[in-house]
């Protein structure tokens, strides 16, 4: 039996999730001839681990490998492979040093957390010093198999050239609720709480969450330094609620709807709000879907198509712990 040894990072909405299948699939995952080792979980203030190290020691095979690297004068960190999965589903851009020291213990990463790959250059590039043990399929769409299907498009030598979509499942989900006549503090509280949102859901209303790039749909006074998340859902949202009715009514007098929409051309990248017409794909869009249309020389008239569910817990978690299974090849 293939043993893989996980430590998890944030067990909020996904995190908890996440530990929820691992438990559920233990006889699916035995007759793969796998299972899923979890040694350790932490939040932001503490780390709880299996108590094997009260009972248990490191094993002779790697004692010897401990001499052998101390007797050439080399660090610790030189032995070979850990052999340690760090799940990241926390929203925290604090885990980015942990993930960047592990990285040279020859530790596998699997991020549902967008922000380690989405803040510094450096830090992606030494997150990707090895591809291969690096997966993130849940940080865009959710469970949904985006860059999976876009890494075998361009490993097969076929250019993509456009891409075009609509990738925040809260915003589906917010302008949907809004074109069927809801205020928008409601449904921003009902994405909430049916795991749609960031912890902050600001993240989402502002575009951070899509591309870190902004078409704000909050003014100034709201921003995060300034009110508390807990301030701007109890007051500061309502105070939006009649400019956004109002810009959804004016798009449906067009026969449009309002997405946020994402469009990565060439070396051009945009997101923001755009009005569609409803019978277009992404004006058809319903809910927390996400769609993203790719378009290369294979899938130039008829793009491929990616839609489903883009948020929520159940499915990010899924994401992560097939992104899981997929670097099992990497450990004994
Ligand atoms: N929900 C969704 O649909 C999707 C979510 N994601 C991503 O998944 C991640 C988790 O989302 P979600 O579960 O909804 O968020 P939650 O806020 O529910 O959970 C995040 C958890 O992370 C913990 N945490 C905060 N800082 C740290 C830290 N420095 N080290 C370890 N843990 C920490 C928090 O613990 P504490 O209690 O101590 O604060 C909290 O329990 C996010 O990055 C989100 O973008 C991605 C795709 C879809
Ligand atoms: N808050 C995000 C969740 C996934 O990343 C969204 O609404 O799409």
């Amino acid at each position: 039996m293939k043993s893989i040894p996980l430590l998890l990072m944030g067990c909020g909405g996904v995190g908890r999730q996440l530990l929820q299948h691992i438990v559920s699939c233990r006889s699916l995952h035995a007759n793969q001839g796998v299972h899923l080792r979890v040694v350790g979980v932490c939040d932001s203030k503490s780390l709880v681990v299996a108590s094997d190290v009260f009972t248990r020691e490191l094993n002779d095979k790697f004692l010897v490998e401990v001499c052998r690297v101390k007797l050439n004068g080399l660090s610790l960190s030189k032995l070979a492979d850990f052999g340690l999965a760090f799940v990241d589903c926390s929203a925290s851009s604090e885990t980015t040093g942990v993930l960047n020291r592990v990285v040279d213990l020859g530790c596998c990463i699997v991020l549902a957390n967008k922000k380690p790959l989405t803040s510094r250059l450096e830090d992606y590039d030494k997150l990707y010093s090895y591809p291969r043990r690096i997966r993130h399929e849940s940080t865009v769409g959710a469970g949904l198999p985006v860059i999976a299907s876009l890494n075998r498009i361009l490993l097969s030598g076929d250019p993509v050239h456009r891409i075009i979509g609509s990738l925040s499942g809260t915003l589906g989900y917010v302008m949907s609720e809004v074109e069927g006549g809801k205020p928008l503090s409601e449904v921003v509280k009902t994405a909430k709480s049916l795991g749609f949102t960031e912890p902050d859901p600001r993240d989402d209303l502002s575009g951070m969450d899509v591309a870190r790039k902004i078409e704000s749909l909050y003014p100034d006074e709201m921003e995060p330094d300034v009110m508390s998340v807990e301030e701007f859902l109890a007051t500061g949202i309502k105070l939006l609620d009649n400019d956004v009715e109002e810009r959804v009514k004016k798009a449906s007098l067009r026969g449009n709807v309002l997405r946020y929409v994402c469009v990565i051309e060439g070396s051009r990248c945009e997101v923001g709000i755009q009005e569609l017409p409803k019978t277009s794909a992404l004006g058809r869009l319903k809910g927390s879907d996400n769609v993203l249309e790719i378009y290369s020389r294979c899938y130039n008239e008829q793009p491929l198509v990616i839609q489903g569910a883009g948020a929520g817990n159940d499915t990010t978690a899924a994401g992560v712990l097939a992104d899981i299974l997929d670097i099992q090849d990497l450990f004994p």
